[in-house]
């Protein structure tokens, strides 16, 4: 038997869809898919359908922009020199047009289907990230990403939002979660790209303050990280199951910043407790969220209490 040959997208086609920085926006659109279905209330399947496309659309658009804006930055990184605009595979105003019409249409559509404080809460993450981080903060502050990081804790507050139309503690409080989790993500892998982002004069945390004090702040933030993120279960947003979770995850996270905050880097230091580290970031926030939506899922159906 012959097997069928995989579905190829046409060369330019996939570099647009690079340009959406899918592997990052997977967690962006699955946080605000766990954010609408952890939400009290109902939304027709199709409208949360749809208001998940926008945030996937949103979210991608502002990517696109942030790679328009940084195409010099990029090109003179590694980790980045690779994509589709240092390249020179894409022209710089089809990335522009392009990453504008995503946006404005995911905002649009997410007015006019769903819920417009919705809309406005995805124009706000949309321009934080596009505008907010990317031309004003990150190339003047090291604390670049912890305000910065406001633009990724938006997604699931959105897609509560999309069910409820109003904001209350419990998206607050997933907003907070995100918001602390950020630092700890992103300068584990700041802190092995940090040549990268040195050379080409970003002042990301370890070239401005070093490695000692960047490695003691993630500490700080994922102890900060613990009650946060089991504060729905602590308010009665969620039952046990959610905080046990949420207590088991984010104390392993801690685990895991113990020796990236308390050892010494010697000469070819292959980075492996902070490499771990960045790659639990990932599965953290994965994690979590998931067990938010089975605790919520059960609370709904009257298996749990
Ligand atoms: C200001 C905040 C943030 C910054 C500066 C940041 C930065 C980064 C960078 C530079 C990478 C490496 C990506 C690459 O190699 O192209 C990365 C990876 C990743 N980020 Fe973040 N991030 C932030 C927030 C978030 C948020 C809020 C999420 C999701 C909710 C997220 C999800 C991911 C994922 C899933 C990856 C791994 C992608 C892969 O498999 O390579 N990030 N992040
Ligand atoms: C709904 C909505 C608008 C969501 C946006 C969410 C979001 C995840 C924002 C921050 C994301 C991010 C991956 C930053 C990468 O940093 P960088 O751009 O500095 O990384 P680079 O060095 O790889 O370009």
């Amino acid at each position: 038997m012959t097997q069928a040959a995989p579905v190829q997208l046409p060369a330019e086609w996939r570099d647009f869809f690079a340009l959406t920085k899918p592997r990052v926006m997977s967690l962006v659109i699955f946080t605000g898919l766990c954010g609408l279905l952890a939400a009290p209330g109902h939304i027709h399947p199709v409208l949360g359908f749809t208001a998940i496309l926008c945030i996937a659309l949103g979210a991608g658009g502002s990517a696109v922009l942030n790679q328009w804006w940084e195409a010099d930055i990029d090109s003179g990184m590694k980790r980045t020199a690779g994509r589709p605009l240092p390249t020179g595979r894409m022209n710089r105003t089809d990335a522009r047009d392009f990453g504008i019409a995503l946006s404005v249409a995911s905002v649009l559509i997410m007015g006019l289907a769903i819920h417009w404080l919705a809309a406005a809460i995805l124009a706000v993450a949309i321009v934080y990230y596009a505008v907010v981080y990317t031309i004003w903060l990150k190339p003047r502050t090291p604390q670049n990403i912890v305000i910065g990081g406001g633009s990724g804790a938006f997604p699931p507050m959105i897609g509560w939002v999309a069910v409820t139309g109003d904001i209350t503690l419990m998206p607050v409080l997933l907003f907070a979660i995100i918001f602390m989790w950020t630092p700890p993500h992103f300068w584990a892998l700041a802190l092995f790209v940090k040549t990268d982002y040195a050379n080409v004069g970003i002042p990301m945390m370890p070239v401005v303050k070093g490695e000692k004090s960047t490695r003691l702040q993630m500490l700080a933030y994922c102890v900060l990280l613990v009650p946060i993120a089991a504060a729905p279960w602590f308010i009665g947003g969620t039952s046990w199951i959610y905080g046990v979770a949420a207590l088991g995850l984010s104390l392993m996270f801690l685990a895991l910043s113990l020796p990236v905050a308390f050892r010494t880097v010697v000469e070819g230091d292959k980075m492996v407790p902070e490499k771990r580290m960045f790659a639990f970031s990932v599965f953290y926030l994965f994690a979590l969220f998931a067990a938010l939506v089975v605790d919520r899922v059960l609370a709904y159906q009257g298996v749990i209490g």
